[in-house]
């Protein structure tokens, strides 16, 4: 299988090279892969996707996108690859349909041409298509853009945080279009903060301070979690947190939803009840403790508090 996005050693520094937004990235996306580019607000997720479309140039490394390179291909980069930058990707005052021609003209074809790829996206936009672009709600607007960005039948679609600030209904409709389109053999890179989001890539990289911490599959970057996780949870939260977080025998807490997540330093053989005993001891009431499954959100948290030096277990 042919490597449809390589990056190797990328380095992207601004203000003179004061700020390091991506620091040494490489990663590789597989040909039909559907592939996540997962981390915080200012991890360097951008800078990647402005490399990669060509819009700014790396200071250093090597990037490649469809076989083509990133630096001399720039052109036949920016002709076939389909992009969907995180903001202002459309012409707000343009309508619906006159987007969607604008791309089509760009790209040097017609809507009627590749019909077929946006059918399914577009029929749910098209009782609209008379609307200007920035009178739509932050769902319809992704899946014009979604569509002005596939008019072309590009080989290789790059999404930048294509969920951002659209609500949790057209997010999961939004996920299960690019899966209907990775089953038409387009692969996919797409950037999100949503950790949830993680779980419907086949593979993830995870991205903190310009940094790869991880590229896996979700399932084994789960899997490798190094210790048992428990979720605690009684009348005052922020007490219970408070002794937990004091405590040596913790070695990390944080607010989960309703509950919070610890992990042991010296495990007994009892967790649940090592950490009950905590609990009681400290007079707090109603106190619940459960082993868990971590999810990727853990895992995540868990990397980056390494990457810190916070965990020093044993
Ligand atoms: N043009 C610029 N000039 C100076 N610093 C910049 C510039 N663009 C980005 N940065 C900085 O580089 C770092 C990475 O930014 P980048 O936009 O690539 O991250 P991101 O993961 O996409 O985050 P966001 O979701 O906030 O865009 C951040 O610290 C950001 O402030």
């Amino acid at each position: 299988m042919g490597e449809a996005v390589k990056l190797q050693r990328i380095v992207k520094t601004y203000d003179k090279g004061k700020v390091k937004a991506v620091d040494a990235v490489s990663f590789s996306v597989n040909e039909g892969e559907l592939f996540g580019l997962i981390g915080p607000d200012g991890a360097g997720k951008t800078s990647i996707f402005r490399i990669l479309t060509t819009v700014i140039l790396a200071d250093q490394g090597e990037a490649f996108v469809d076989g083509l390179d990133v630096v001399k291909d720039y052109k036949a980069i920016r002709s076939s690859v389909g992009y969907m930058p995180g903001k202002f990707s459309l012409y707000q005052d343009l309508t619906v349909w006159e987007n969607l021609n604008f791309f089509a003209t760009v790209f040097d074809t017609t809507i009627e041409k590749n019909y077929n790829l946006i059918k399914d996206i577009y029929e749910q936009i098209k009782p609209f298509r008379n609307r200007r672009a920035g009178k739509l709600s932050g769902g319809m607007k992704q899946k014009l853009a979604l569509c002005c960005a596939l008019i072309h039948k590009p080989r290789v679609l790059l999404l930048d945080e294509p969920t951002t600030g659209v609500d949790v209904v057209s997010r999961k409709e939004f996920w299960d279009m690019l899966k209907t389109l990775k089953q038409q053999g387009i692969t996919i890179l797409v950037s999100t903060p949503y950790m949830d989001e993680a779980m419907r890539c086949e593979r993830i990289a995870l991205i903190q301070n310009g940094k790869i911490m991880k590229v896996d599959t979700p399932e084994n970057i789960i899997a490798a979690y190094p210790t048992k996780l428990y979720a605690a949870k009684s009348d005052d939260i922020y007490h219970l947190l408070k002794q937990y977080r004091e405590n040596e025998q913790v070695e990390s807490c944080y607010a989960f939803g309703e509950f919070l997540h610890v992990t042991l330093r010296n495990q007994q053989k009892d967790g649940r009840a090592q950490l009950k005993q905590l609990a009681d001891a400290a007079g707090l009431k109603n106190v619940i403790i459960e082993e868990i499954k971590p999810t990727i959100e853990d895992s995540f948290i868990r990397l980056m508090a390494d990457k810190q030096g916070v965990n020093q277990t044993n």
